[in-house]
């Protein structure tokens, strides 16, 4: 098939925030009343006019690059290279609107397809320059930020221009996507064919193909639909070694599975040029609804139940007390949190989601409603679970909001056996606390669950200002100590980056660490690739 495009494209983010400028709204009055109760409110907007430092490529180095990708595509403007510094955690949001942009690349070049990935590769490597692939910037653990120590300069490779549906093949239900396509622009595509892919992670909105599968995402439908890695069937990768094309067959029993490595390589193994991926029908019905638990342990231990019983919904979720009493929290009745919420005061607040034929969704739904009620669940009907998917992908633009206010706001997840699940739970939470002090809201979801165990999500809001980021670096610190402490992963879907490569080495060992070294070696002998992140 010729490949298919998409017709509306995501506009671009601005470099202090989050997402589609005309979505923001800002803090609703009664919110910002609310947040004033707890915290201190102080505008802090962000600096408008920051110098980007000069670029240290030299002309006959940019004429280089001109002479591969075309003229158009090699882009050296200030603001451009602004947009591709770093990525969308709070650090980098604090250091864009702070105008600190001591990582700006030195030059973005935008191939148009993999041959024209492969050249640049080959170019950067004679030239020394380091390639960091940029997809959709959404970056939360600092995974666009290259040494490029010994090193000509960075380059930003922005493949935004490589935003096809390549080949679909029905009866085997796969598609072949390039790296670019955002989320919604992939979804777009396959469901002028019927079909769907099924990842929602909360920057879905933003988002690549490439990023999900080169940071192992995992979305709010894991539950149902599983982890991007497990709905990955092929990957085409450039290095500077040569092509890698990896997936033959469904499954195989050729040696170890090579796709595992260039999964969740974070750019510093070689440029995902192509992904073939599951697909599944559109679904027809969507039923969400809402459930009460008396404790965020009761809660737990019936999502356990469910995993371990194979009875997932498509969408399962969990807020703590502290979460659930957030998200209840009405503005209009400040103060009054507790008498009004009913049924939902002073416990946890559960998300089942489930989509299908009206036949599957309302067997499985059935099936789900007799083991929450057997263990103690309060069936909360429609509302809830509506009013989660209306807001599902919003609290970026709120913690945007919160920043110019000047509260800081952060997340941060792990997994873990439920085995050791309260364990890591307490411990996490007492760091975060602990580091920044009173007043400090720590809360946490449960929202991605396995036979065996669960990812833990925590929300931070704690007191803004001049410092926030001197302050927030110890407490994050803290909590990955905690982390590996308790023995859990020090990232269950935000991947490595260069903020958690430091505790890497305590999750995979010496050996494991070398295994990747070797791995870097074979594919990128000069280490170009994403120098600094994820190989500690
Ligand atoms: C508000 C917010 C919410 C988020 N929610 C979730 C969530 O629910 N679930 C989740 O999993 N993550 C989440 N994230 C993290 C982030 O969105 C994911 O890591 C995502 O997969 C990154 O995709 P991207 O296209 O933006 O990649 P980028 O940010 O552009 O890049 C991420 C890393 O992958 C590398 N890379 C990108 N494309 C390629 C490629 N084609 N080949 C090789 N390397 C490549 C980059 O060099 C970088 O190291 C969230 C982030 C934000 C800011």
């Amino acid at each position: 098939m010729t490949a298919e495009r998409p017709t509306v494209l995501q506009p671009e983010m601005p470099p202090t925030r989050w997402g589609d400028p005309s979505h923001a709204t800002g803090l609703p009055d009664g919110v910002r009343d609310l947040v004033g109760l707890v915290f201190p409110i102080r505008d802090t907007p962000a600096r408008a006019e920051v110098a980007v430092p000069a670029s240290r490529l030299g002309e006959a180095q940019l004429a280089g690059l001109r002479a591969l990708v075309g003229e158009a595509n090699v882009v050296l403007d200030d603001a451009t290279r602004r947009l591709r510094t770093r990525g969308k955690s709070t650090p980098d949001l604090l250091r864009q609107r702070a105008g600190d942009l001591g990582d700006a690349p030195d030059v973005v070049v935008r191939p148009g397809g993999h041959d024209e990935v492969v050249a640049v590769l080959a170019y950067a490597e004679q030239q020394r320059i380091a390639v960091v692939p940029f997809g959709g910037g959404t970056a939360v653990t600092g995974g666009l930020v290259a040494d490029a120590t010994g090193l000509a300069g960075v380059l930003s490779l922005d493949l935004g221009r490589m935003r096809g549906l390549l080949a679909l093949d029905p009866v085997s239900s796969t598609a072949t996507l390039e790296p670019g396509l955002r989320g919604p622009e992939a979804e777009a595509l396959l469901a002028e064919h019927g079909l769907m892919l099924g990842h929602f992670p909360q920057s879905f909105e933003y988002a690549t193909i490439g990023g999900f599968a080169a940071t192992r995402s995992s979305g709010q439908s894991s539950a149902g639909y599983g982890r991007f890695d497990a709905m990955v069937v092929g990957l085409r990768v450039a290095t500077p070694a040569g092509e890698v094309r990896l997936g033959s067959a469904p499954a195989n029993a050729s040696g170890p599975d090579l796709r595992e490595l260039f999964l969740g390589s974070e750019g510093a193994f070689g440029v995902i040029t192509e992904v073939t991926v599951r697909v599944r029908p559109l679904p027809e019905v969507k039923h969400y609804e809402g459930w009460h638990w008396p404790s965020f342990a009761a809660g737990s231990d019936a999502m356990r139940v469910l995993a371990q019983a194979d009875l997932l919904p498509t969408v399962l979720r969990l807020s703590d007390e502290a979460e659930t009493a957030i998200n209840l929290a009405d503005p209009a009745t400040v103060g009054a949190i507790g008498d009004d919420a009913g049924q939902t005061s002073g416990g946890c607040l559960m998300i089942a989601g489930y989509e299908g034929t009206p036949s599957a969704v309302a067997a499985k739904r059935a099936a789900v409603t007799e083991v929450l009620t057997g263990l103690g669940g309060t069936a909360l009907g429609e509302e809830p679970g509506l009013s989660w998917a209306q807001g599902r992908f919003a609290a970026p633009y709120l913690r945007d909001s919160l920043l110019d206010v000047g509260v800081l706001v952060e997340t941060l997840e792990t997994a873990t056996f439920w085995s050791n699940r309260e364990r890591l739970y307490t411990q996490v939470k007492a760091a975060l606390e602990a580091s920044l002090g009173e007043g400090t809201m720590v809360l946490c979801h449960v929202s991605h669950v396995y036979a065996t165990g669960c990812s833990l999500y925590f929300t931070v809001v704690a007191r803004g200002g001049d410092d926030a980021l001197e302050r927030w670096l110890p407490a994050k610190a803290a909590a990955c100590e905690a982390i590996v402490a308790t023995g859990a992963a020090i990232t269950h879907h935000h991947a490595v980056g260069t903020d958690h490569k430091p505790y890497l080495t305590a999750e995979i060992g010496e050996v494991g660490v070398e295994v990747l070294r070797a791995v870097k070696q074979a594919v990128d002998p000069v280490g170009i690739l994403n120098p600094g992140v994820l190989i500690p």
